[in-house]
């Protein structure tokens, strides 16, 4: 590339940004007087909010005006907010107004036409494009179209054009860094510099770099199941983020944030992911852990989390066969059935009791659910019962009602009681003195009986934890379980419940059927849901959150090799499985293949580990070796693991030392929590800290650090191949450094003739 060249792109950059810099001038004054006119109206509203409550006729006027006043805050805060986002996309772009050219030649054109692309449109007062959005349909030829005939979808159809030149630019501070053109979907010279330069403490985004199959990803709007196949590191959770952000550009007019939701694999997770969405100018998405879904689904139980099971699962291996049955589709089809089948008889109702007495008897409430036709879902006739029961109360509310106590208490009630139980009704409202009193004695016996109503209103007339107990002792069983292996499962279960405590793989098919018999549980807002390491989910869970969120397109992702939770499955099967159990009209697949994340030498190990590694190509970027520190007693391990963490500390912000378990985690803070500034995280922890982390691998899914430190991948901790899926993810978090630390002999997953020893740097301990 010419430097007359590059001059007459800065030269581009340098007006860009100058008229970047009079709109954000011109922007400034408009937020200030928006702001002016909001604190304005806010002191005039504080002012009336404090005007006479206490008189009746005060008091409705005061609130008409009150509730025209809140719609002005609103319209005038909603007004400043949008004035406040403009601000700040104006503020990135002034720092780097765009990261692509192409230049097209449009059929019908004379002349062909240069378009740059950034990660926000930016238009003139003459409305010219300066900038497009990344997201704009024009757009994707940059990250899709090799030189020559390119098409690209549009509003209006599928369009050609010729594309003459794509060029890249590296643009910080309004300096042009670097530039050069590239017939590749985005060149890896920009990727080597982005990549190099990466630190941890939160995801960028990567619009400037998106590569062709992450492109696939992002702007897939016709699959309704979407499932992702990525090696550790491709750039799933990027590709989740961007095409977020791309849905919500694309439907802008039908699509909210917060119609969208993610469930992330930890909390420190969806920490690390929450400025992506922001710097590309969009609100975050609803975030959600699969237990604080539970959490929230069986309040008052105390519901087994993955890594409670990941933990308790190496102490007391269980049962595979049996858990896979737990785990299927099939279980939920059991349930499914089970649920159409039932007659108002095998349910099991409970009475709905106050202060000690029955108030509506199980039989009662069974022959209300009797008397609607067995034609109806078990759910509809639920609800019609909920219905007719609450007819019932408010019969024996009305009854009661005319009580003496009643009275009584109408009669000793305060003003501001008197007040309080009219409510939403005013005084004057009822015609008569007597309608009034009445109106009164019923809210007084509805408030004291709210215990029933509430009871209604839940459905806790059924205990549907008996009922998972019935369905589980008539469940068709397949032929590699026995009914013997049956019945400890359903003591396990009804011994759990006892102590108010769920196993995972019974959340599932329980909350499925307590949906399917008592209706709810659905949310039919939600428009897009996705799944971020899908490997950790059965497909019962799967099945049960496509239940949950009926209307929402789903995207998986996952990287069935770091599994730490199950066994691997080929991509093909998953997708085989899951479009059969999801009943998938339009499914895809699309699979990563290429990792970024982690320098040459460290992939190259990482994928080495991996039966089929070789179908990971790493991407070409330079670091040191591995290096393995073999020591043979815990003291001098611990001397070395020092020397390593200070010497790692000296140039990278963050290292982690990853253990398999929790009690590992422990082990190692102790011994080195005098020594150096070092946080133990935990699955309670929101945030990242700088300095040295310590923390059990399944709490590091999705995370990457500078720098890793594998704690004790001995032969005794890491005996066989069942570890090899905790071993790859632990090596594929290392973005710059990895070492690993043995106690011991090492592992044969590492030492194997599979990992040539000139791929790692090794050092033994030298004896004295
Ligand atoms: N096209 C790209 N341009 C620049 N950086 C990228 C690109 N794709 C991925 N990366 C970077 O590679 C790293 C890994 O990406 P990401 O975390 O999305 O991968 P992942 O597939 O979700 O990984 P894992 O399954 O191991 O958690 C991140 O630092 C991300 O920013």
């Amino acid at each position: 590339m010419t430097t007359n060249e590059q001059a007459h792109e800065q030269h581009r950059v340098d007006d860009v940004v100058h008229q970047i810099g009079q709109r954000l001038d011109r922007t400034t004054a408009e937020y200030n007087d928006a702001h002016h006119e909001l604190r304005n109206v806010l002191k005039n509203y504080s002012e009336n909010t404090s005007v006479n409550w206490f008189e009746v006729d005060d008091r409705i006027e005061t609130s008409a005006e009150l509730q025209q006043q809140r719609a002005l805050v609103s319209r005038l805060t909603e007004n400043q907010n949008i004035i406040q986002d403009q601000l700040a996309t104006y503020r990135e772009l002034q720092k780097s107004p765009y990261f692509g050219r192409i230049d097209i030649q449009d059929p019908d054109e004379t002349k062909p036409e240069s378009l740059y692309i950034g990660t926000a449109s930016f238009v003139d007062d003459d409305e010219n494009f300066l900038v497009y959005d990344w997201r704009a349909p024009i757009s994707s030829i940059y990250y899709n179209g090799v030189l020559g005939q390119v098409a690209y979808d549009t509003p209006a159809g599928r369009q050609q054009t010729d594309l003459l030149k794509k060029r890249q630019f590296l643009i910080q501070d309004g300096q042009i860094q670097s530039m050069f053109d590239t017939n590749e979907t985005v060149g890896d010279e920009m990727l080597q510099h982005v990549l190099g330069e990466q630190n941890d403490t939160t995801m960028q985004n990567i619009v400037a770099t998106i590569q062709r199959e992450q492109n696939d990803i992002i702007r897939d709007v016709h699959s309704d199941l979407l499932v992702v196949q990525g090696v550790a590191g491709s750039g799933k959770t990027s590709a989740i983020l961007q095409r977020i952000a791309f849905l919500l550009y694309h439907s802008r007019r039908d699509l909210e944030a917060d119609q969208i939701v993610l469930f992330s694999p930890n909390r420190l997770f969806s920490h690390y992911i929450s400025d992506v969405l922001p710097s590309l100018g969009e609100r975050n998405m609803r975030q959600v852990t699969l237990a604080e879904f539970l959490t929230q689904r069986f309040q008052g139980l105390n519901v087994q989390t993955q890594f409670d099971r990941y933990e308790s699962d190496q102490q007391h291996p269980v049962n595979q066969a049996v858990r896979n049955f737990q785990e299927s589709a099939a279980m939920m089809t059991a349930v499914a059935d089970y649920c159409t089948h039932q007659t108002a008889t095998d349910l099991k109702f409970t009475d709905i009791r106050f202060k000690g007495r029955v108030f509506f008897g199980h039989q009662e409430i069974q022959d209300i659910y009797d008397s609607f036709p067995t034609t109806f879902p078990a759910a509809e006739r639920f609800l019609k019962t909920k219905n007719a029961l609450e007819k019932r109360l408010r019969q024996r509310i009305a009854e009661e009602a005319k009580a003496d106590w009643v009275r009584d208490t109408i009669d000793q009630l305060s003003d501001e009681d008197y007040h309080n139980l009219l409510g939403s009704k005013h005084l004057g409202q009822f015609e008569q003195l007597d309608d009034e009193i009445d109106f009164l004695a019923r809210q007084i016996v509805r408030r004291r009986l709210r215990q029933v109503d509430d009871a209604i209103y839940n459905g806790y007339f059924l205990d549907v934890y008996s009922q998972y107990t019935a369905f589980l002792k008539q469940c068709p069983l397949p032929e590699n379980v026995t009914t013997d292996q049956w019945q400890a499962i359903i003591d396990r279960y009804q011994h759990d419940i006892e102590f108010h405590k769920l196993a995972l793989t019974d959340a599932a098919p329980l909350l499925y059927m307590r949906d399917l018999l008592i209706g709810g549980g659905q949310n039919h807002q939600m428009q897009h849901l996705f799944v971020d390491e899908m490997q950790d989910y059965s497909i019962a869970q799967l099945v049960y959150l496509q239940h949950a969120f009926p209307r929402a397109k789903l995207t998986l992702l996952g990287d069935s090799e770091q599994a730490l939770f199950k066994a691997v499955e080929s991509p093909e099967d998953l997708l085989k499985n899951l479009g059969v159990a999801l009943h998938a009209k339009k499914s895809r697949l699309i699979t990563l293949r290429r990792s970024y994340r982690s320098t040459l030498p460290i992939t190259t190990f990482a994928k080495a580990l991996l039966p089929d590694g070789d179908k990971i190509e790493a991407f070409n970027r330079d670091g040191d070796l591995p290096k393995v520190v073999i020591r043979y007693d815990t003291a001098s391990a611990f001397k070395a693991l020092a020397h390593e963490l200070r010497s790692e500390l000296a140039t990278n912000g963050t290292v982690a030392i990853l253990t398999k378990n929790t009690a590992e985690a422990k082990y190692v803070y102790q011994e080195l929590h005098m020594d150096f500034d070092l946080t133990r995280l935990t699955d309670t922890d929101r945030t990242l800290p700088t300095g040295v982390v310590v923390l059990p691998i399944y709490l590091a899914k999705g995370l990457e650090f500078d720098s890793v430190i594998a704690y004790n991948v001995s032969a005794e901790n890491y005996p066989d191949q069942q570890f090899t899926g905790t071993l790859y993810t632990i090596a594929s978090r290392a973005m710059h450094h990895l070492t690993l630390l043995s106690i011991g002999p090492v592992s044969p997953l590492i030492a194997s003739e599979k990992i040539p020893q000139s791929d790692l740097r090794i050092e033994h301990e030298l004896s004295n």
